[in-house]
């Protein structure tokens, strides 16, 4: 199949420092990649690399054939590379209904002026409630966010980037300050995506990525060290080392 998304040797400097080294991805429609690493390996540079947050050193990445490298991150957002929002970016005295809509119409370039018409606002409703609905949210849709508990917030932030229609989505540690017994709707809300869209998501709880990834890739010191089944990744010496590495050094790991 077509790669949807094309990372090829990406690479990052800061002064002498290699934090993003010659990192190759490709994704097809549907993929579903976790991208893990120790403390520091540089997936949150990676991901500011990918959706134009941070310009490369060198290095390409494609979107459905197109060459996005030089546009920004506004730019790639419209050609449907799309990231999670951080739940810093909502807004506690409006609903999930609010936010979605807006978001869509944001999208539609239209910002509040198709609620003027019947059709064009029951179009919007519609697909607000299918969104909030995938994630699990509809009944909290006219509820305030500040009386909504984290890991809904957390599936907010995903709800709103879906509003986007993307063609990729970089979810960015969805379950991160979740409390443990949430992730499961985490879980749940994810599995329920889109069967097209294409999902890189960095995580830490590693039960998550476990049973939400088809395919693992982990970064150590910005070089992608394994690509290949969640089966084999826990059997692989290099990232055995990795980790024992990392924990050897910080006393954790991702
Ligand atoms: N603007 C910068 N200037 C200098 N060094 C940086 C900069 N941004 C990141 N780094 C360094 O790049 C390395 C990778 O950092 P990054 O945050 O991408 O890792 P990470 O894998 O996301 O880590 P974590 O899991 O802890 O969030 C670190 O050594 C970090 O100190």
């Amino acid at each position: 199949m077509s790669a949807i998304f094309e990372v090829q040797q990406l690479r990052r400097n800061f002064g002498g420092l290699v934090v993003t080294n010659d990192v190759s991805i490709s994704m097809a429609k549907g993929d579903r990649i976790a991208l893990i690493g120790p403390n520091g390996a540089g997936k949150t540079t990676f991901v500011n690399l990918v959706t134009g947050n941070l310009k490369p050193s060198s290095g390409s990445v494609k979107l459905a054939g197109e060459d996005v490298t030089a546009l920004n991150s506004m730019q790639r957002v419209r050609r449907g590379l799309v990231r999670s929002f951080q739940v810093t970016r909502l807004f506690y005295d409006m609903t999930p209904e609010e936010h979605v809509s807006l978001a869509i119409l944001q999208r539609e370039g239209k910002s509040g002026r198709m609620f003027g018409s019947h059709a064009g606002m029951r179009e919007v409703m519609e697909e607000t409630y299918d969104i909030l609905g995938t994630l699990g949210l509809t009944a909290l849709a006219q509820s305030r966010v500040s009386e909504i508990a984290y890991g809904q917030q957390r599936l907010l932030e995903i709800a709103l980037a879906l509003a986007l229609k993307p063609k990729v989505l970089l979810l960015d540690e969805p379950a991160a300050g979740v409390p443990q017994s949430d992730t499961g709707r985490i879980e749940q809300a994810l599995e329920k995506l889109p069967a097209d869209l294409a999902v890189l998501m960095i995580e830490h709880d590693m039960d998550l990525v476990f049973r939400f990834a088809k395919r693992v890739v982990v970064l150590a010191a910005g070089t992608v060290i394994f690509d290949g089944s969640p089966s084999d990744v826990t059997n692989d010496a290099r990232v055995r080392e990795a980790y024992l590495g990392s924990y050897a050094n910080a006393g954790s790991a991702a």
